[in-house]
């Protein structure tokens, strides 16, 4: 059988990882593959010195690559947004089939790749893309093809996680941690992406895409980092029977779909309380197999080459069958993907941690829960700390039942009116994965 030939665009953490792998596991993957796989050429700034390109090609154009005739798959490791897409779509008008890594590039001009490709007959993966070397992308599109998915949440960001991990069990500060996620190469090469949440909400848009059928919406996305979340909240969350966790929660209404990514109170007992580290995990609920959860690394070298090698095999199976054995790039057939509106952070339900500063007089806690009553807030519980570090003030921790978002903030604006409030209130959202 005529060998598929692959050529990778970008040398770095990923890219160095897939040709390593691929030169350790050649046998297993072509075996797999059903037919001869070669890895001709690697475009890049630079070599690296991790990675053997003996036999390979390699050439510091990465356009060069992307038109090489000789070439049947472009794997696009670059990351970033334009000079990728360029890259992708000279790719696309090449006739090559694309795999790619890049969750930015998904999220935000997606469509339109995916249409270039359907018009040329050719295959954009993009499994690596969302949740490293989790095989979620393919969970969706094809274990869970029998469901109507109702939600899903998850950790999908893999440096967020691990400082939140790192400053909650060994009370490490956040830039020594962010400083070492970056060197052991988890971070994107804007680390702000992390941090605030972009990266996570790229991932969530392309799940959201893959499990209700909708083209994909990442600008309605709405979006919270974790660069504010204090360590007084963490403990205090903890006290209270919780974990805070970077979420990326879509769940679809009879009027639309949420896509948001936020700090999330997660109850201590559920299994995404206990993902740490660089691991990532979605919990997807589906009409008829119920909860299932999808656990690893969600960034790193190797891991991801994993997801990079699958996307690799299963586009060398189609060169090799024919374009009609492809599963559709969001699972769903052009014809059936819908638009389904984003609906905003205000018209959510959930419930909501609330940390509130007030000055130690009698009465604060009376005036607050009013406040909450006369909205109609019911109270789940209450905590108060006195603190050294607010002598003669008192922290009050509150967990709300289920109200819609807007309702809680205009609690919010009547508590910090109080003149025995001091400052904003913290609010976080929780989650308790109930439908
Ligand atoms: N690092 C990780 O754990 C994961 C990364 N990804 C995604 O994979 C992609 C690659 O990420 P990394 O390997 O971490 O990045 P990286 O920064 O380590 O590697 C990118 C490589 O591409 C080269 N490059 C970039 N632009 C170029 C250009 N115009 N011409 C020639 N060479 C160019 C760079 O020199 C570098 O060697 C990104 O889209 C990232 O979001 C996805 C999952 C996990
Ligand atoms: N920067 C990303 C890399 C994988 O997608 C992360 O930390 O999760
Ligand atoms: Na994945």
């Amino acid at each position: 059988m005529k060998p598929v030939k692959v050529g990778i665009c970008g040398l770095g953490t990923v890219g160095s990882g897939t040709v390593n792998v691929f030169r350790r596991n050649a046998k297993e993957i072509i075996g797999r593959a059903g037919c001869p796989i070669e890895i001709v050429q690697v475009g890049s700034r630079r070599r690296k010195d991790n990675c053997d390109l003996t036999g390979i090609d390699f050439s510091e154009d990465i356009f060069a690559v992307a038109k090489n005739p000789e070439i049947d798959i472009i794997v696009e490791l670059i990351g970033g947004y334009d000079i990728a897409k360029e890259l992708v779509l000279t790719a696309i008008e090449n006739g090559k089939h694309v795999v790619t890594a890049n969750k930015a590039l998904i999220a935000v001009h997606g469509n339109e790749i995916f249409e270039a490709a359907r018009a040329k007959g050719v295959v954009v993966a993009f499994e690596a893309s969302v949740a490293g070397g989790i095989p979620v992308v393919k969970a969706i599109r094809e274990g869970l093809a029998g469901n109507s998915i109702k939600w899903l949440a998850g950790i999908i960001n893999g440096t967020g996680n691990f400082i939140l991990t790192e400053m909650r069990d060994k009370g490490r500060a956040f830039d020594d941690v962010l400083k070492e996620a970056q060197e052991l190469g988890y971070a994107e090469a804007d680390p702000t992406f992390d941090v605030e949440g972009i990266d996570a909400a790229h991932k969530l848009t392309i799940l959201a895409s893959a499990a209700f059928g909708a083209p994909l919406q990442f600008d309605r996305a709405f979006t919270e980092g974790i660069s504010n979340i204090s360590t007084i909240d963490v403990d205090h969350a903890q006290e209270l029977g919780y974990i805070i966790k970077h979420l990326g929660i879509a769940r679809i209404h009879d009027n639309g779909m949420e896509l948001r990514v936020h700090p999330t109170l997660v109850p201590a007992d559920k299994l995404l309380a206990k993902v740490d580290g660089v691991m990532n995990a979605v919990l997807i609920d589906g009409d008829a197999v119920g909860q299932t959860m999808y656990y690893g690394a969600g960034a790193g070298s190797e891991a991801t080459a994993s997801a990079v090698l699958a996307d690799i095999v299963d586009v060398a199976r189609i060169i090799n069958s024919g374009e009609a054995a492809a599963v559709p790039f969001l699972g769903f057939t052009q014809e059936s993907i819908a638009d389904i509106n984003v609906l905003p952070i205000e018209d959510i339900q959930s419930a909501y941690y609330l940390r509130i500063l007030a000055e130690d007089h009698p009465g604060v806690l009376a005036k607050v829960a009013s406040i909450l009553s006369e909205d109609g807030i019911n109270i789940e519980s209450v905590m108060q700390r006195e603190t050294e570090e607010h002598q003669g003030k008192i922290p009050m921790m509150m967990l709300t039942h289920t109200v819609v978002e807007k309702q809680i903030n205009e609690a919010i604006c009547k508590i910090e009116a109080l003149d025995d409030v001091i400052g904003d209130v913290v609010k976080i959202r929780v989650e308790l994965f109930k439908d």
